[in-house]
């Protein structure tokens, strides 16, 4: 069952570090849940992956916080841009740690502790809107970090030399275009049409789908993957998006032609978590959360 749940605080927040890792976690959950998202895990089941379910997410989530939490604080209060460019690598090496440690060995978030980690540091670093917090984050992300590994070794890697795509890493340098320019237009636009929440989010990461190199998709599937996700995710926002019965029949297709492909849009997810944080961001004192009840019989356990 599916509520939404609005909760409004009559008091400004303050947005410290603690609000900040707050607001970042809720994003990663608010993704995990959104459903029914192509070929990704939500709350129907693990998608085109094995290894992953929305119980693993969640928790991987929450075991970020700290790391969040000091990324921001770093944010806040260190001048030296190479100093904090150093730190926030740091950080986001022993948040990954924190993360294999909550999962047992599964990358769940990877690319979510660098966009997200980013764009944490940067609001942390003075009041600001969207456009200009990811310009921040994306000049931080151009800083080189000397104990960076020269080499990660991880497949969105491979692939940007493979492919000559950009990835994570070009998404995050070039100051988030596909969060500020294509999925938080497209967020808006869908609410101001009166589309639910729920559609208005999955709208804003098909669009992202529609025109991101994915090396998720690449990776697993090829430039033949890639094209496939971009052209199902153009043919639901087509056919009216998530909030309507053709988009939805189309959502449903695209859906099915992934899971066929055992492929899954990761990049694309943790774009819609960076958009979920930065439109909270305008409006912390208005958290707008679709949240789901579960039931142990359901899930098992929901302790996490
Ligand atoms: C710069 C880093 C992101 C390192 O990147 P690297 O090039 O080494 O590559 P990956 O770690 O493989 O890829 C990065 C992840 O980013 C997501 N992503 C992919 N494409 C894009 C894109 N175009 N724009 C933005 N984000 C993108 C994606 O993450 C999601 O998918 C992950 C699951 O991936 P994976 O396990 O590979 O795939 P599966 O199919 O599930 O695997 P199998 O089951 O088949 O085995 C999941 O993590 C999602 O988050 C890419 O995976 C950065 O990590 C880095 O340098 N960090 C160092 C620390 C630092 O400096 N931090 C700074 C402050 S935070
Ligand atoms: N919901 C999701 N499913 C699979 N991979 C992801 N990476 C980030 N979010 C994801």
């Amino acid at each position: 069952m599916t509520m939404l749940t609005e909760i409004s605080y009559a008091a400004p927040v303050e947005l410290n570090g603690a609000v900040l890792a707050d607001i970042a976690v809720t994003a990663l959950v608010d993704e995990a849940m959104l459903t029914p998202k192509p070929g990704l895990v939500d709350m129907r089941g693990s998608g085109a992956h094995t290894d992953l379910s929305w119980l693993l997410m969640c928790r991987s989530a929450h075991a970020l916080r700290p790391a969040f939490e000091a990324m921001a604080h770093a944010g806040a209060t260190m001048d030296d841009l190479s100093a904090l460019r150093r730190r926030i690598g740091a950080i986001g090496r022993a948040g990954e740690t924190l993360m294999m440690n909550a999962t047992a060995g599964v990358n769940t978030h990877r690319g979510a502790i660098w966009a997200l980690g980013l764009l944490v540091t940067a609001a942390a670093q003075g009041d600001a809107d969207a456009r200009t917090i990811a310009a921040r984050a994306g000049a931080l992300a151009r800083l080189h970090d000397p104990a960076a590994p020269a080499s990660t070794g991880n497949k969105g890697e491979t692939v940007r030399r493979i492919y000559g795509v950009g990835g994570a890493r070009g998404q995050a340098e070039a100051a988030f275009p596909h969060v500020t320019d294509v999925a938080l237009p497209m967020l808006h636009a869908s609410r101001a049409r009166g589309d639910s929440e729920t559609a208005a989010q999955l709208n804003a990461l098909l669009a992202v789908m529609a025109g991101l190199d994915d090396t998720c998709l690449l990776a697993r599937g090829g430039p033949a993957a890639l094209t496939a996700a971009q052209t199902g995710a153009k043919a639901v926002l087509h056919a009216g998006g998530a909030g309507t019965d053709t988009g939805r029949a189309a959502l449903r297709e695209l859906d099915a032609d992934l899971l066929a492909r055992r492929v899954s849009p990761g990049g694309a997810a943790d774009l819609l978590a960076a958009t979920l944080l930065l439109d909270r961001l305008a409006h912390p004192n208005h958290r707008t959360t679709p949240q789901l009840q579960v039931t142990e019989a359901q899930h098992g356990t929901t302790a996490f």
